[in-house]
């Protein structure tokens, strides 16, 4: 790797500018003079825009041309590279978590839907004193129509009878035993209540069929909660894609101390809650020697039979003796999207997408490519439902034409009917409407991102390449994107765009970490974010762009 000069922690690859030296960060921010805000802006980095540029590898032997594509044409490959997998129907809880809403969420009934009491006390009808006849708790059916001046004690949520015009908490009232029965009266110095006070009118936080949410929307426990009291069991989501992650290393320990050339494996821990994080369905975590053949079976193996609808890969996507990624790709049949990224950390990633897809349904619309995967049997499908509203526009399927892909993910929009059972029946909708040339579509198979060994650099890999992949095949909007003013100088790359991480101060400006070497995590795991540094660096002061890390940030960052 390009590893930064001894005491600086900062720079993978060539400092420039006044503050090259303090590139990851030299010392607390300063806070900067104005209020600056933190707000959405339409893209974050504006460097070349799928600009490709040969450059070799220079290890002494030629091995392969990397055509490095520029950061934003990249995120924009991987946004429009795959197509919104199918809708699922599941039940609401942990499966639908995290999935996006395949429909717009609309109400089964009237909500609330009966009229109940906001509170504890009695239900009453006309002018007090009102006499006392029973009562109706939570749960219960209201029992026969109320007279007026009559009450009834209600707890909080109990339908109220009919003819109740009002509800008198228990703290506002007295109770007086007369020879007539029990008797209830405002308390002084309460006012006697107004019509409706204190009930929850049926209908009036939604009507039946009224729509609630629009699709797209990702399910967190709030929208678990609104569907479950709007009348839903389950909800047709859009399935999350399944992942496969292959960490390879042979100098990889799984526990205990580091030494003797060996490292802790820093990735099979990181990986998967963050694929998780980011809507994925983590299949598989397979850990692999240095070794060709072992990581083309399998890649063969998660796509044909596992049905991974992405293959993740860390390490092995340089040209040094022991990286193997480019071959079995190449033996694969698989076609390369992206080649290198004019990104710091992160360069050697790499998007593909496999001559077949999952279940190892071969791709008709592919013939050349035929034969690459082995077709080894397959899992269930997935249970698809039919009731499928699709809203979303699928983003522009050419590369480098599309807008930034922080604002161009799939939006409301006018449907493409994508849905539905394969004529297969494998539930993989090869043949259906969407997957072959004709629809406008990228056809459904199986796609693969090589992530670098270096654990910065990986992180920009899924930053750059996996997020908006899974944004797409999960069917998720994009989310907004925002810029920071920087408290301080970050050098900058000649040529590449850097990904430094930061922590938002109490203004919320940026203001950015040490110990960002593309082979450290300190930074990162103290980190609100990463700003999006382009070619020759930014000045404090000035907005960058800055990228989630897709969880809320690390409580010290702040303080660190
Ligand atoms: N001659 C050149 N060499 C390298 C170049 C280059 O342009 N020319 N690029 C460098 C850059 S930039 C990066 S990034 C790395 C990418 O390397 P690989 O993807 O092939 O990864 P490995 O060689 O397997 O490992 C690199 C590094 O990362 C450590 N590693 C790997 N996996 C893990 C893990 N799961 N947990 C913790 N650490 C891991 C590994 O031990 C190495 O130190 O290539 C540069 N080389
Ligand atoms: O600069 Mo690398 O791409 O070490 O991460």
């Amino acid at each position: 790797m390009e590893e930064a000069a001894p005491g600086d922690d900062g720079v993978a690859g060539p400092p420039s500018g006044p503050a090259a030296g303090c590139a990851g960060g030299c010392g607390n921010g300063r806070a900067a003079a104005e209020e600056p805000r933190r707000r959405p802006r339409p893209g974050a980095g504006d460097e070349e825009h799928g600009g490709a540029a040969s450059r070799p590898y220079d290890l002494g032997r030629p091995v392969f041309h990397r055509a490095d594509t520029g950061w934003s044409g990249a995120r924009h490959i991987a946004l429009t590279a795959a197509r919104r997998l199918d809708a699922v129907r599941v039940p609401l809880g942990a499966e639908a978590l995290g999935a996006a809403l395949a429909q717009g969420l609309a109400a089964l009934t009237d909500l609330p839907p009966f009229d109940s009491s906001a509170m504890d006390g009695w239900a009453l009808a006309g002018p007090g004193p009102w006499r006392l006849t029973g009562q109706v708790l939570a749960g219960q059916e209201p029992g026969a129509r109320l007279a007026d001046r009559h009450a009834v004690r209600v707890a909080t949520g109990a339908e109220l009878p009919a003819g109740a015009t009002a509800v008198l908490r228990n703290e506002h009232g007295a109770v007086e035993l007369r020879p007539d029965g029990e008797w209830l009266r405002v308390a002084a110095p309460h006012p006697a209540p107004r019509p409706g006070q204190e009930v929850r009118r049926r209908g009036q936080e939604c009507r039946a069929g009224e729509a609630l949410l629009p699709a797209g929307v990702t399910v967190t426990p709030a929208v678990l909660g609104l569907a479950a009291a709007s009348g839903y069991d389950d909800l047709a989501v859009v399935a999350r894609p399944r992942v496969e992650l292959l960490v390879l290393g042979d100098e990889l320990l799984a526990e205990g101390q580091p030494g003797g050339g060996r490292v802790r494996d820093a990735l099979g821990p990181m990986l998967p809650p963050w694929l998780r994080a980011l809507g994925a369905d983590v299949v598989a975590v397979r850990t692999l020697p240095d070794d060709a053949e072992a990581l083309r079976a399998a890649i063969s193996d998660a796509v044909a039979t596992g049905g991974a609808d992405l293959v993740v890969t860390t390490g092995g996507t340089a040209s040094g003796p022991r990286d193997h990624v480019h071959g079995a790709l190449a033996r694969l049949g698989a076609r390369l999207r992206v080649d290198g990224v004019t990104v710091r950390p992160g360069h050697p990633m790499l998007l593909a997408e496999f001559p077949c897809g999952p279940y190892g349904t071969p791709c008709p619309e592919d013939p050349e490519h035929s034969g690459g995967v082995e077709p080894t049997g397959g899992r269930p499908p997935r249970q698809h439902t039919d009731a499928y509203t699709d809203a979303y526009t699928h983003p522009d399927t050419e590369p480098g034409a599309g807008p930034d892909p922080d604002t161009a993910g799939p939006g409301p929009g006018t449907g493409t009917g994508t849905g539905g059972e394969s004529a297969s029946g494998t539930g993989f909708d090869l043949a259906g409407a969407g997957s072959g040339s004709g629809s406008g579509l990228p056809p459904r198979r199986s796609h693969f991102v090589g992530l670098p060994g270096n654990p910065l650099a990986a992180v920009a890999g899924v930053l750059t390449l996996v997020a908006p992949l899974l944004r797409t095949l999960g069917g998720h909007p994009a989310p907004a994107s925002y810029s920071a003013p920087l408290t301080e100088d970050i050098g900058g790359h000649p040529t590449d765009t850097r990904l430094v991480p930061v922590v938002f101060d109490a203004r919320a400006a940026a203001r950015p970490l040490r110990h960002t070497g593309s082979a450290m995590l300190r930074g990162l795991a103290a980190a609100d974010g990463m700003a999006v540094v382009p070619p020759g660096g930014a000045k404090a002061g000035e907005e960058v762009g800055v990228l989630d890390i897709g969880m809320p940030g690390a409580a010290v960052g702040n303080t660190w």
